[in-house]
């Protein structure tokens, strides 16, 4: 799966680098054949025309009779080799041949769709800018080639899948209005009936919400305008029928919606979406100054650039906190160990890791032994956050992919799954320190959603918060997530802290949730 981290799609430029001069060889090589073997047709065809008119004439002379077998024996056998030569496939396109088992396939197509509908749901982007291959607002970062109309019509069967019906009404519209007989490879039927299941779908959601909203206790948070479509009724309907033709299976699972909205009474928003972001998100309230954490010997003589973010949830970024060599080798390490980011799946009877379908990213994890710099870096968070890191998780390297996102969530787990399985030893994740391991040219913030502010990714910077009040319960302000990647490649990392170790490092304060 190649569209769940940038690093991979970096791969798949540098494998489309060898592939394409390996096909031009081919070709070249193969042209060369087909040249000579034209140049034997040519001739060849031109003495059996002549041949064949006076057949009788020819065959009675000796020396035709000569020429006859010699052309067989040389010209005829050459084309033969040729022709051998022509069709074997030879070591060069073995390797294209070995290498196209690795191709990304169908999945990564529907994957890296999906990654520009997030992009466009999340900054509220154009079907007609985007389909121009202008994704980047001012910038001008305009893509090599513009998306056809086919890819319109694919991207927008993609959104359907996801859930995302209003991006599907605009990718079909537009289809359609592109639309030039002959030269699609879809019918103007199919894009008009995925029209209408969207029209369909969005009456259905609107009495879903209304009854949502009549019925839910706290209206604010679990239901808001760009809440999308409850998760709960997209997952537990999969009714397929082999008999059904596509669309009228989609029929029929639209109106499933319908009737799953009505029976479960809506439990809404299990999977919470980002607002409707704008690009420029980094909006500074407050202010800058140089941290020694209290006079700690190592930051008197070179204290930390900070810059608070908000003050409560006091919310920080420090600067400079990693040199840009130990940001290689921390890349370095993690990239051969990186792997789709997994979560703990709370299933009817067992708990099992599943591929996290919503974070698009790839991560590894490193500790204090996989190499000095981590050790180092494990360090200066200390002297940095004045924690002891005694209980400490190992280092979490992330490399986003396309769109990639990680939606909003709190590093804690909600109360009531903490009792069944979030047991830890050491206690909840006290604190969190995201280090940013590059920049992003667009999008990839992290927002704090509830707070309303958002942290941009600076190489080497690293945002620090707390997850609990000093008094040990949850702090559900610090409610955040990463905004999709319009342009860039980023790569984050988190150490997360817990309880345990820091019992005597953070005092309880005498107002509970001060
Ligand atoms: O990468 C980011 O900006 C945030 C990631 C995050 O919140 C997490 O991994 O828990
Ligand atoms: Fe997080």
């Amino acid at each position: 799966e190649w569209f769940s981290s940038m690093e991979q799609i970096i791969d798949l430029v540098r494998h489309e680098s060898l592939l394409a001069p390996t096909l031009q060889n081919y070709i070249k090589a193969k042209m060369e054949i087909l040249l000579k073997l034209k140049t034997y047709g040519d001739e060849l065809s031109e003495i059996a025309d002549k041949v064949s008119a006076n057949k009788e004439e020819y065959i009675i002379h000796p020396i035709n009779q000569y020429h006859l077998i010699k052309r067989f024996a040389t010209q005829w056998t050459e084309v033969n080799q040729l022709l051998d030569r022509f069709n074997r496939t030879g070591k060069k396109t073995d390797f294209i041949k070995n290498a196209t088992r690795l191709f990304p396939k169908e999945e990564d197509i529907k994957g890296s769709a999906e990654g520009i509908l997030r992009i466009q749901d999340t900054y509220n982007l154009n079907t007609s800018d985007i389909a121009e291959g202008n994704i980047s607002g001012e910038k001008g970062h305009n893509s090599l080639k513009k998306l056809t109309t086919d890819e319109c019509y694919h991207i927008g069967k993609a959104a359907f899948n996801g859930g995302l019906y209003d991006p599907c009404t605009h990718w079909m519209q537009f289809s359609l209005q592109r639309f030039e007989e002959g030269k699609q490879n879809f019918s103007k039927a199919h894009a008009e009936e995925y029209l209408q299941l969207c029209k369909m779908v969005s009456i259905c959601w609107a009495i879903v919400a209304t009854k949502a909203q009549i019925s839910s206790d706290d209206k604010s948070y679990k239901f808001s305008a760009n809440s999308k479509f409850p998760k709960v009724c997209r997952g537990d309907v999969k009714i397929v029928s082999k008999t059904q033709s596509q669309m009228d299976q989609l029929k029929y699972y639209i109106k499933n919606y319908l009737y799953i909205g009505y029976i479960l009474n809506i439990k809404m928003i299990q999977q919470p979406s980002f607002p409707r972001i704008s690009r420029n998100m980094w909006e500074r309230k407050l202010h800058c100054y140089l941290h020694t954490n209290n006079g700690n010997p190592w930051l008197m003589f070179n204290p930390v650039k900070v810059e608070e973010l908000w003050d409560s949830p006091h919310i920080v970024q420090f600067y400079d906190v990693i040199t840009s060599a130990e940001v290689d080798k921390i890349k370095k390490l993690a990239k051969p160990r990186l792997f789709r980011a997994i979560h703990f799946e709370d299933k009817e009877d067992s708990e099992v890791f599943q591929k996290a379908a919503y974070r698009i990213t790839k991560v590894s994890w490193l500790n204090d032994t996989s190499g000095p710099v981590i050790a180092k870096l494990t360090r200066r968070i200390s002297e940095i956050t004045g924690l002891s890191m005694n209980t400490t998780e190992e280092l979490q390297v992330a490399n986003y992919g396309v769109g990639g996102e990680y939606p909003p969530h709190l590093d804690v787990a909600s109360d009531d799954h903490r009792k069944r399985m979030y047991d830890h030893p050491d206690g909840e994740r006290i604190a969190t320190f995201l280090i940013y391991l590059s920049e992003v040219e667009e999008g990839g913030g992290t927002a704090f959603v509830r707070a309303g502010v958002a942290a941009k990714p600076i190489k080497g910077s690293a945002v620090f918060w707390y997850n609990m009040y000093p008094s040990g319960d949850i702090d559900i302000r610090t409610f955040h997530g990463a905004c999709p990647v319009i342009i860039g490649n980023k790569w984050a990392s988190n150490k997360w802290i817990r309880e345990l170790g820091e019992s005597f490092h953070r005092q309880c304060k005498l107002d509970r949730n001060a």
